[in-house]
């Protein structure tokens, strides 16, 4: 028998990754789909099911979306202010698996990222939780490539500093970006075919070109560029970014008080498309030897494997472009510090449009339904 699951926000980047995976992994056979649309109701439905796929509902129609016992949003955090609190005021008690940061931190919800907080999900279930909502990218693609030591209680403190692709900002950012690059490639474009061009004259084009180009989305250029700053500015010094690091982790372990593990970090637009990389300091509870940490990484999930600390297989399997696209979790560059026992490096890259936001949600739904 199939599930009836509605799905607002389908068509938007997230969504239409999460669609790809599902019709990938088969999902839809055991799914009956709604689609709801917040600018085409009455619009053809998108035809990922068998049979007839029907028109698009309105996805601001109360009445349609409470007589559906799960809704996934990947609309963003606009539309979950304006409709799940009207939907839990009419007393809809039905599942509602989100994307977007809004509830994260309720009291009440459970961020999903089931590889590495399975238990914590279960029992929320169980115990009549109702909002389940995927972490911030960069949290998840961290925790599922050092799920060993998180999990095991391994870890004292940790920083993260990143490198996050155009996409977290969204689509038209990831266009600003190539647009950025071919302007930029375009005003030197003469010059780079001359093998006798000075290369001093092309590098002051480019940067003429880097302080014209539009960056509407990002605010300042991001090609051939870095910003370091994602996210509100909290006002203490640190980004809306950085403080989910510490916030998100920590709920997804079920840690909080004096179990809390101490998370900060600096977080870095970069101009990868979709793959997000960080690097870690680790501050381990155990001074383990690098087999020994390579082992618990290995072993903790299916998707996080191990690249060797050496320049050949990081630089061939540590990367973006390595990445993208897939559902694996690199981690390497793993070493001892000079700071002492216990401190220990690594680098871990994941497509932060699959495990980073689409992934989990689609898991989520396949455990409410009891397909996983
Ligand atoms: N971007 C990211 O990396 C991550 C995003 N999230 C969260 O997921 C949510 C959605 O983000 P994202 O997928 O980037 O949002 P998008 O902007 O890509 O899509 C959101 C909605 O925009 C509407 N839309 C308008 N024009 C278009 C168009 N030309 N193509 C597709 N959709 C269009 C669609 O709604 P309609 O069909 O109703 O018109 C769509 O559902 C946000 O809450 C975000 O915080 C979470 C993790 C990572
Ligand atoms: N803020 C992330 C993307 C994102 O949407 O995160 P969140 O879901 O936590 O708002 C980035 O810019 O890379």
């Amino acid at each position: 028998m199939s599930q009836h699951v509605g799905y607002v926000g389908w068509r938007g980047m997230v969504g239409s990754v999460l669609m790809q995976r599902m019709q990938q992994e088969g999902d839809f056979s055991r799914i009956e789909p709604t689609f709801f649309s917040t600018s085409n109701h009455g619009g053809a439905a998108p035809s990922f099911a068998e049979g007839d796929a029907g028109i698009l509902q309105d996805a601001y129609d109360l009445e349609a979306l409470e007589a559906l016992p799960i809704i996934v949003t990947a609309q963003g955090g606009e539309y979950t202010s304006a409709v799940h609190p009207q939907l839990r005021a009419r007393g809809w008690d039905g599942l509602w698996i989100d994307a977007a940061s809004t509830l994260r931190m309720n009291d009440d919800s459970i961020i999903v990222l089931d590889p590495v907080n399975r238990a914590v999900i279960d029992a929320g279930l169980a115990s009549g939780v109702k909002d389940f909502i995927g972490g911030n990218c960069t949290v998840s693609c961290m925790l599922m490539g050092l799920g060993g030591l998180f999990r095991n209680g391994l870890v004292e403190w940790a920083t993260s500093m990143t490198y996050q692709a155009a996409s977290g900002g969204g689509a038209k950012h990831m266009r600003e970006l190539l647009s950025q690059f071919g302007a930029i490639h375009g005003a030197v474009a003469a010059d780079l075919a001359d093998p006798a061009s000075a290369i001093l004259a092309i590098d002051r084009g480019v940067l003429a070109a880097q302080q014209n180009v539009d960056a509407s989305q990002f605010g300042v250029t991001l090609a051939g560029s870095l910003i370091p700053w994602i996210d509100a500015d909290l006002g203490n010094g640190q980004s809306k970014e950085e403080w989910k690091n510490g916030a998100e982790t920590n709920k997804i372990l079920g840690r909080s008080g004096t179990d809390r593990i101490i998370m900060d970090g600096l977080c870095v637009r970069i101009g990868a498309m979709r793959t997000h990389s960080q690097a870690l300091t680790i501050k381990l509870r155990e001074d383990l030897s690098v087999p020994e940490i390579e082992r618990i990484l290995d072993a903790d999930n299916k998707w996080a494997t191990v690249v060797p600390n050496t320049k050949d297989a990081s630089m061939k399997a540590l990367t973006p472009v390595a990445t993208s696209g897939t559902l694996e979790i690199p981690v390497g560059r793993i070493r001892t510090l000079e700071m002492g026992p216990g401190y220990i490096s690594a680098f871990t890259v994941g497509d932060q449009l699959l495990w980073g936001a689409a992934e989990p949600l689609r898991r989520m739904v396949n455990i409410a339904i009891g397909a996983l």
